[in-house]
């Protein structure tokens, strides 16, 4: 039984969580003397975070010039396409605070295959981290940021998916994922976080984020393994408070 309890912090609402968490993200950036890692989830919950980061006070206070972005997984289409990621992202965030070039590595899906672009992205986070070998004492990254699914999928950790088997490879395709195919991290990289940032929202995810955090390992989300912090930010319709 993997205990992913971690701190949890409810919020009236997602407005209020996505202040809540754009304030301790910035704090958290404010803390540290050199870069500064994170890596981003797709979805609707993070997008708000994502557009409040963009306006003060957190656009003056945060830290852009000493941090990198990372994307935990993204759908295999053009970067322009409505189900892009990284479009969410530039249209909520990069595009509107002074991220200094090669900040952003966004995983690029202008490949033949899902595999191809995973097998880039892979080796792009090797390159940054500067090895092959995913060190406990030296995390990847400082946050991770991770939605929930319904079904308990977390990044495109999709259950019954051969991803979740998969320990060698930092990034890996996900075939049947979501409205598309996908590329997604693994376990290993994803679990090379200092913290780990859950955000939930809504009333259909309250069975999942209680069993999750209970250490169900029957779905995805609760087989994570973290010598991390582990955050959970909610709102009170997920808390079913
Ligand atoms: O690319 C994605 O969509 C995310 O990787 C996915 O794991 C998401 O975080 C969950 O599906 C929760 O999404 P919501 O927060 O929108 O419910």
């Amino acid at each position: 039984m993997s205990e992913l309890t971690g701190t949890m912090t409810v919020y009236p609402d997602p407005t209020a969580l996505a202040d809540g968490v754009a304030e301790w993200l910035t704090q958290l950036a404010s803390t540290k003397d050199d870069v500064f890692t994170v890596c981003l989830s797709g979805g609707s919950t993070p997008r708000r975070l994502y557009e409040r980061l963009a306006q003060s006070p957190y656009r003056e206070q945060f830290p852009w010039k000493d941090t990198h972005w990372f994307f935990g997984d993204e759908r295999f289409v053009p970067t322009d396409h409505k189900d892009s990621n990284f479009r969410m992202v530039s249209e909520a965030l990069f595009s509107k605070v002074p991220i200094p070039d090669g900040h952003v590595h966004r995983i690029v899906t202008e490949r033949p295959t899902a595999e191809d672009a995973a097998a880039d992205y892979d080796k792009a986070l090797r390159d940054f981290y500067g090895s092959s070998h995913l060190d406990p004492n030296r995390p990847m990254f400082d946050v991770m940021f991770l939605g929930l699914g319904p079904d308990g999928h977390t990044a495109s950790l999709i259950p019954g998916e051969p991803i979740l088997d998969e320990r060698n490879k930092w990034v890996a395709s996900v075939a049947h994922g979501r409205p598309e195919a996908r590329i997604s991290m693994t376990y290993p990289v994803i679990e090379s976080s200092r913290a780990l940032a859950f955000l939930v929202t809504g009333k259909e995810k309250t069975p999942m984020l209680r069993a999750v955090r209970a250490g169900d390992t029957s779905v995805p989300a609760g087989r994570l393994v973290t010598s991390g912090d582990i955050e959970w930010f909610v709102d009170r319709d997920a808390a079913a408070e």
